[in-house]
């Protein structure tokens, strides 16, 4: 299965919902990402997705008396990583603490968290409909903070056992907490940040951005009219998320039309629907300490200018940059690139390579998304950008530009690289050789235009039936005339000359 068609996220169809001018929608989210760290939070187990249960756990992850945590520095340079590239403010000096509840994936009977004095404060993402699918030009949301803390064991209800299962494996796995103000005001902005967010951590190289394996979970809490808030737990995707906002906005609504109260509580989403999972807890219910065992961090005054310096370009720079000449790309493509960033590094060696030999940047834009990508889709492989060099792709590139070879040819011969690693070592003059791919070569520009010429009207005169078909409007028979003229020649001749030549025997 193909890992990544260019299916872009026309986002999902907001079928029919609107939201209610008398009935104002007030959201904000808080985002859990689970960090890609080598080793867990506060323990040397390493932070594994995909291993059999509980094999990857040591004595402070399942909480046995007398083990200690000890912070993770990668976890923390992480966590600054994206607190910088969201614009906050990096607190020189935080601290952990204990939050209280009681259940069994949570083995020390609390969780440590920053609650008192996080990592980062007063972050913002700018959303712009010159990028983002938002209704208004540009619409600000601010990040109330950026914690760190852990994440906890994994329950299971095996049926067949009639019992439930831990799994500790993701007990301790290092995880941010992201909450935001509540600043959103429609559903397309909710949909617009978190998909910001995903391509963000993936780019920063921070998280595997995957809502669907659980590696980002978002909790949305919606209000109406300044009523309470209901926070909707643990939802794993954006089509979720635009369900279950959906749904308990309309559920809000409805309870204010009947004039009935709205608690402030902790929903679950099922499916379907939003049902009560508990009253919701305040700080107080927590029962918040700061953790006596791990000490201080603090942090140099210089920190944020130095991770700052180590940041990559960041994705909306790199979206305007593709969108505006010499790449002039459409933003769906530009997206797909800053999601892809093994194919936007490839990108960039095929746009050099091509440019060097003066050939256009669109030609290139063309055949890397058109012809390449599409030929992994034609083969049935999975995309893989190691397979063919970006150098050797340009100069098939420039071939075509510099008419030394058909489009046709070329599709070809892009067909066989894929599959024939022993042609990746050979250069692009030696390959058109050998399969003999060229333009006729003897054969001077005139020549060659009577040598199209002579053919066309052959296949003309033998295709009386096809003739009158087109004469009579049928326009698109035009090419089968010109797939017969391609034949003839092996596709050494582009098929742009036969269409130009018939156009002109027919008199079209
Ligand atoms: N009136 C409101 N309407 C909608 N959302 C709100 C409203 N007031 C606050 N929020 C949002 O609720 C969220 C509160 O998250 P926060 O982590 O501070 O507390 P919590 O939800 O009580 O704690 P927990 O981490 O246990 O879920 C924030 O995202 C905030 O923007
Ligand atoms: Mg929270
Ligand atoms: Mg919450």
């Amino acid at each position: 299965m193909l890992s990544r068609r260019l299916v872009h996220t026309s986002s999902r169809r907001l079928n029919k919902f609107k939201l209610d001018p008398n009935y104002k929608f007030k959201c904000g989210i808080e985002i859990h990402t689970q960090l890609k760290t080598r080793y867990k939070l506060f323990s040397l187990s390493p932070s594994s997705f995909y291993s059999s249960p509980n094999s990857k756990i040591s004595y402070f992850d399942v909480g046995l008396p007398g083990t200690q945590p000890k912070l993770n520095p990668e976890a923390l340079y992480l966590a600054l990583k994206l607190a910088v590239a969201l614009n906050s403010d990096v607190q020189l000096n935080s601290t952990f603490d204990r939050k209280h509840y009681f259940y069994p994936d949570q083995p020390l009977g609390y969780q440590i968290t920053q609650h008192y004095h996080p990592i980062a404060k007063n972050g913002f993402v700018e959303l712009k409909s010159e990028f983002d699918e938002i209704s208004v030009p540009s619409k600000i949301i601010n990040i109330e903070q950026i914690q760190i803390e852990q994440d906890t064991g994994k329950t299971s209800y095996d049926k067949y056992d009639k019992t439930i299962k831990v799994d500790y494996n993701r007990s301790n796995v290092p995880l941010i907490e992201l909450v935001t103000k509540p600043d959103f005001e429609d559903l397309k902005q909710v949909g617009a940040f978190v998909k910001n967010y995903q391509t963000l951590v993936k780019h920063l190289d921070i998280c595997t951005g995957n809502l669907e394996t659980g590696a980002i979970r978002v909790d949305v809490n919606v209000s109406v009219n300044g009523h309470p808030r209901v926070e909707i737990k643990n939802l794993g995707s954006n089509g979720e998320i635009q369900e279950a906002l959906k749904y308990e906005y309309n559920r809000q609504v409805q309870l204010l039309k009947n004039q009935e109260d709205i608690i402030q509580e902790t929903r679950g989403w099922t499916g379907n629907k939003t049902v009560t999972l508990r009253i919701k807890e305040d700080a107080v219910d927590y029962r918040y300490v700061p953790d006596s065992e791990l000490p201080f961090i603090n942090l140099s005054s210089t920190i944020s200018s130095d991770i700052r310096k180590s940041l990559p370009e960041l994705p909306e720079q790199i979206l305007k940059k593709l969108t505006s000449e010499p790449y002039s790309l459409e933003l769906k493509y530009a997206k797909f690139l800053v999601d892809n960033k093994d194919i936007l590094t490839y990108y960039y060696h095929l746009i050099q390579k091509v440019n060097e030999k003066q050939q256009p940047t669109k030609l290139a834009n063309n055949w890397l998304f058109h012809e390449y990508l599409g030929a992994f889709t034609k083969l049935n492989i999975e995309v893989d950008m190691t397979i063919l060099a970006a150098s050797l792709l340009g100069d098939l590139i420039v071939k075509v530009g510099e008419k030394e070879i058909s489009t046709t040819s070329a599709r070809l011969l892009l067909l066989q690289l894929l599959q024939t690693p022993e042609d990746r070592d050979k250069s692009i003059d030696e390959l058109i050789e050998q399969y003999d791919l060229g333009k006729p070569q003897d054969l001077s520009a005139d020549e060659l235009h009577d040598a199209v010429r002579d053919i066309c009207s052959e296949i003309v005169d033998n295709n009386p039936d096809v003739v009158e078909r087109i004469k009579k409007g049928q326009k698109n028979s035009i090419k089968f005339l010109v797939g017969l003229g391609m034949r003839e020649t092996q596709g050494k001749v582009d098929a742009k000359a036969f269409t130009e030549m018939f156009k002109e025997l027919l008199k079209l």
